[in-house]
């Protein structure tokens, strides 16, 4: 392949899809209109059977070839020189879909706190109807972690044939109290913050701080900070960890909003692919595609027995499991095993 050729081929192209028949949500209220940030790398080939989509996490955006890059790009085990992949911005998120601060066709005026509830249910149909603007009649492979893993695995259930494999990363098929507690307890964060309830871009930001140190304590796993945040022993005050959390909370107050953080909180609260549809085991047997579920052993927040779960209950289940001391956001990290288990689970699915 020639040098132009390989350009071609990894050209990204950042896009916004914008849909005016607006979205039906779970909750019985419609989104007038709404619109999806959305990148696209690699051609579609002839039999349109090269599609892989991505999806974020929580705090995560459509340029997946940044925070997963140790899988997707050139030479990557997601290659554009061999994919048509797809990465679209979450709705209700902050970088570039309709989230909170956006203009509400209602008003004209920001939603801010008028936004509607979401379901994982809601973005996945959210994505369908991108997929479909995009004249994607079928799709090689979903991959989605943490959020990402909870949307990609309702989006399996509805697309049904259409879809080849589903791989869902440190994830579940149904929030669990201590999902839900955490992310509670994130919200109680920045309600305590005296300018939420203002009608403001920046109103809960130091609630947002708090709430992403509550986070990140869960994103990880006691043996990562004992590994990079010990302090030494005359320490009394000032601890390291104690810097890096409050670091940690302005670095993502920076990039996010406190109203995208509720509201896709409260999505991740929502998820249970089995609701009305006969619970969470008969749902999972509905699913037909390859699903490759993985764990992360020191996952404190998505346990591993919850991705054993979704292997054990869809007619074509796998587990794997990473090895980490990084805990839930292994699956950021650890890419020299993400690779080895994309491939030895692609060779062992080859047909
Ligand atoms: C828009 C997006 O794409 S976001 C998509 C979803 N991705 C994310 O949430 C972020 C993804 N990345 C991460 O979560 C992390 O960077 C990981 C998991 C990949 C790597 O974790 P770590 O190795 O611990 O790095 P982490 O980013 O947590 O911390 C390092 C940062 O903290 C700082 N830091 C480390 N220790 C301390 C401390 N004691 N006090 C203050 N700051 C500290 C470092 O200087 C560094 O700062 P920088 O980010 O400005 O370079
Ligand atoms: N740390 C990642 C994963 C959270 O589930 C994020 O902030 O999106």
């Amino acid at each position: 392949m020639t040098s132009q050729q390989s350009n071609i081929f990894s050209e990204m192209t950042q896009e916004i899809f914008s849909c005016e028949e607006g979205l039906m949500l779970e909750s019985g209220e419609h989104l007038p209109h709404f619109q999806l940030s959305y990148t696209t790398q690699g051609q579609l080939n002839p039999d349109q059977d090269n599609v892989v989509w991505v999806l974020h996490a929580l705090t995560g955006d459509a340029n997946a070839h940044e925070w997963w890059s140790g899988l997707i790009g050139e030479d990557k085990f997601f290659d554009p020189s061999k994919y048509f992949i797809v990465c679209a911005n979450l709705l209700g998120s902050c970088y570039g879909s309709t989230q909170p601060l956006s203009i509400n066709p209602k008003t004209g005026e920001p939603y801010y706190y008028d936004f509607p509830n979401l379901t994982t249910r809601d973005l996945a149909a959210s994505f369908d109807l991108l997929r479909q603007y995009l004249g994607l009649g079928k799709i090689h492979t979903l991959i989605g972690g943490s959020l990402g893993g909870q949307v990609a695995l309702e989006w399996a259930y509805t697309l049904q044939r259409r879809l080849k494999h589903a791989i869902i990363v440190a994830s579940n098929a149904k929030a669990s109290p201590w999902i839900i507690g955490f992310n509670e307890s994130q919200r109680m964060a920045i309600e305590s913050d005296s300018t939420w309830g203002q009608r403001s871009t920046d109103a809960g930001k130091r609630g947002l701080e708090a709430a992403r140190a509550i986070g990140m304590l869960s994103y990880r796993h006691p043996q990562t900070f004992i590994h990079s945040q010990s302090d030494t022993e005359e320490k009394r005050d000032n601890f390291r960890i104690s810097s890096y959390l409050r670091y940690q909370g302005k670095k993502l107050a920076n990039r996010f909003n406190a109203f995208s953080y509720w509201v896709l909180s409260k999505a991740m609260d929502s998820h249970d692919v089995g609701r009305g549809r006969g619970g969470t085991v008969k749902a999972l047997s509905q699913i037909p595609c390859k699903v490759l579920a993985v764990g992360v052993d020191s996952d404190v927040l998505f346990t591993s027995e919850e991705s054993r779960f979704i292997s054990r209950n869809v007619p074509n289940g796998n587990y794997r499991e990473i090895h980490s001391i990084y805990g839930h956001d292994a699956f950021l990290i650890e890419f020299e095993q993400l690779n080895y288990i994309l491939t030895s689970f692609f060779l062992e699915n080859i047909n």
